[in-house]
């Protein structure tokens, strides 16, 4: 199995005075697609939240390649090279489709201020779009601009909130080709919050179930029988 880039140990983290996740410990390998999983408020958007930076953790240990990054805020961690695509997408509705995947530019230097021809090689919809309105876009196509834009960025780390919700199924499945070629390319890791089931199971090399703000259940690919996942995760 390939060395781990992210190690989270004992997170924990509030929303005023509720605590919402309760000593949860995850990694993620370079080349590895980690699912994690359950049902509504357990608590899954919360730990991207956590990872990326987006919400303080309050207590637990954070490392990305072996480096301490502790309290390192949500641009320095966009900058090392985490990407976040909210649930959601959070696009620029405003902004055409170019100046929204211009936005990933603010994690890299210069030199790098070029939309790369890879991002429209995965997505060839946005070459044709560039000039539309975010907000002129279907919302599978937003999806594949959020996900475009985190990559633009040159992410080591992608997490991936629930890049499936609402979207129809002819681009739920290019989506599904995108995340195993980057996972086939090896030099990312990338955690999926996934409420799919089929979509999740087909991806994943591991899986952590969540409930209630715990890991539940965390186990590999290799080692996890289908309907123990499936009712694991079903209410
Ligand atoms: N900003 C916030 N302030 C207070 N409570 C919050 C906030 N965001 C989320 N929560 C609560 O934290 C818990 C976990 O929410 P979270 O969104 O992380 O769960 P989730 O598993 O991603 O759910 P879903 O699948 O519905 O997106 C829920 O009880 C939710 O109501």
């Amino acid at each position: 199995m390939a060395a781990d880039l992210l190690e989270i140990k004992d997170l924990t983290l509030h929303y005023g005075g509720s605590q919402i996740l309760n000593g949860i410990s995850v990694s993620a390998a370079k080349g590895e697609v980690t699912c994690v999983m359950g049902t509504n408020g357990v608590g899954k958007t919360s730990l991207l939240k956590a990872i990326s930076g987006t919400h303080p953790r309050s207590t637990g240990t954070y490392t990305l390649e072996g480096q301490d990054i502790g309290k390192t805020n949500a641009q320095m961690l966009a900058q090392m090279g985490v990407a976040y695509v909210p649930q959601g997408r959070e696009i620029f509705p405003f902004l055409t489709v170019r100046e929204n995947l211009e936005t990933g530019f603010a994690c890299l230097p210069k030199q790098h201020h070029k939309i790369p021809d890879e991002v429209f090689d995965l997505f060839p919809i946005l070459k044709d779009f560039l000039s539309r309105r975010g907000g002129d876009l279907s919302g599978g196509q937003q999806q594949q601009l959020a996900i475009a834009r985190a990559l633009i960025t040159q992410p080591k780390l992608l997490l991936l909130d629930e890049p499936t919700e609402g979207i129809q199924p002819n681009i739920i499945k290019q989506i599904g080709e995108v995340i195993k070629l980057l996972r086939t390319r090896g030099d990312m890791a990338i955690i999926l919050v996934e409420q799919f089931f089929d979509f999740a199971f087909e991806l994943g090399d591991k899986f952590i179930v969540l409930e209630r703000g715990q890991v539940k259940l965390s186990e590999t690919a290799g080692q996890i029988d289908r309907d123990l996942l499936h009712a694991a995760v079903s209410v």
